[in-house]
């Protein structure tokens, strides 16, 4: 593994705590993120995740942690680092009686070098609604509001909290594509969402955080394969494969009859050396293909789940 310097990191946290009166919204969350890539902080409701990111571009105090974003521990939140920000928070305030036009201009009036805002509003997919009044607008166009308001300034680091809750899917993928330009740029991004869709789509890695703890960091791929969770083999009337495949191997978890073929699945973390086994004995029988072979991997779904669930059974 590469050893990263303060250099590559963009975002820093270790031992990061907010509490609440007696409440810990936020009990031990570590976390680096590298520049240039997407960060994907996912976790059920009331997992933390605003509360990470509140503390992380300096609105909100924390109880205790160091934390250090572009450098800087936000808590000093000088005007020149939050500049290199751009924000798109979960919950924004109302635009008043602007049209979307007006309300970008506004916003990119505080930047020295903003997106051209028929460009940014075009990327947004609202080009048809300029003229319009923020107050005429849907809920998922004035979440990709929102957006365009949070990135005007050409952010060095991204922040989206939940950035496509409410939209449709065409609208969902519009916030994709934004997400894939800021990475085009140089950008680094960080976005919250309980979409592991999105996550999947979108982030390099990614961070699993449940009631307040950061569980499990790493990449999309890693991630899939933390938590135990095996790859699957199934394939169907291939007799007597416990015998070539010894339970060191791999698990013969499922056998049954579907659609007139009895069908084996077998779990293993040794996905290769079981096929080539497979393989060797099916030939051995005169075999020339496999019926029905699949091979998956176990998702990021998978881990999410085992991971939620295990700290949900221990509340
Ligand atoms: N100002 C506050 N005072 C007291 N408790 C709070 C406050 N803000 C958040 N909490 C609690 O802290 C916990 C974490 O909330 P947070 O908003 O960070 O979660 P989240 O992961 O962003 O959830 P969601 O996906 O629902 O937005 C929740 O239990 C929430 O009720």
């Amino acid at each position: 593994m590469t050893t990263l310097t303060e250099d590559d990191l963009h975002i820093s946290v270790s031992g990061l705590r907010k509490m609440y009166g007696d409440f810990p919204a936020v009990e031990s969350v570590d976390m680096q993120v590298r520049k240039g890539e997407v960060f994907a902080l996912l976790g059920p409701n009331g997992a933390g995740k605003t509360t990470t990111v509140e503390i992380l571009v300096g609105v909100r105090d924390r109880t205790a942690g160091e934390v250090s974003v572009l450098g800087q521990d936000p808590r000093a939140d000088r005007r020149a680092w939050r500049n290199r920000l751009g924000v798109v928070p979960q919950n924004t305030g109302d635009y008043m009686d602007l049209t979307v036009g007006e309300v970008v201009d506004h916003f990119a009036s505080f930047y020295s070098d903003p997106i051209p805002s028929a460009e940014l509003i075009s990327m947004v997919g609202l080009t048809s609604k300029t003229k319009s009044k923020t107050t005429s607008l849907s809920g998922g166009q004035k979440r990709r509001l929102d957006v365009a308001v949070g990135v005007v300034g050409r952010p060095e680091l991204v922040f989206l909290d939940e950035p496509t809750t409410g939209l449709d899917p065409e609208a969902r993928r519009e916030a994709w594509d934004l997400v894939n330009y800021f990475r085009e740029l140089g950008a680094t991004t960080v976005l919250t969402t309980h979409y592991l869709d999105e996550a999947e789509a979108l982030a390099d890695r990614a961070g699993i955080i449940a009631a307040g703890k950061m569980l499990t960091v790493g990449t999309i791929e890693e991630l899939g394969r933390s938590a135990g969770a095996a790859t699957l083999i199934t394939f169907a009337d291939l007799p007597d494969v416990a015998q070539i495949i010894p339970a060191t191997l791999g698990t013969v978890e499922a056998a049954g009859r579907e659609d007139h073929r009895f069908s084996t699945s077998i779990a293993t973390d040794a996905p290769t050396e079981v096929l080539s086994r497979l393989i060797e004995h099916a030939r051995s029988l005169g075999m020339a293909e496999i019926p029905g072979l699949s091979v998956s991997r176990p998702t990021l779904e998978d881990t999410y789940l085992r991971l939620i669930q295990r700290e949900d059974a221990k509340r």
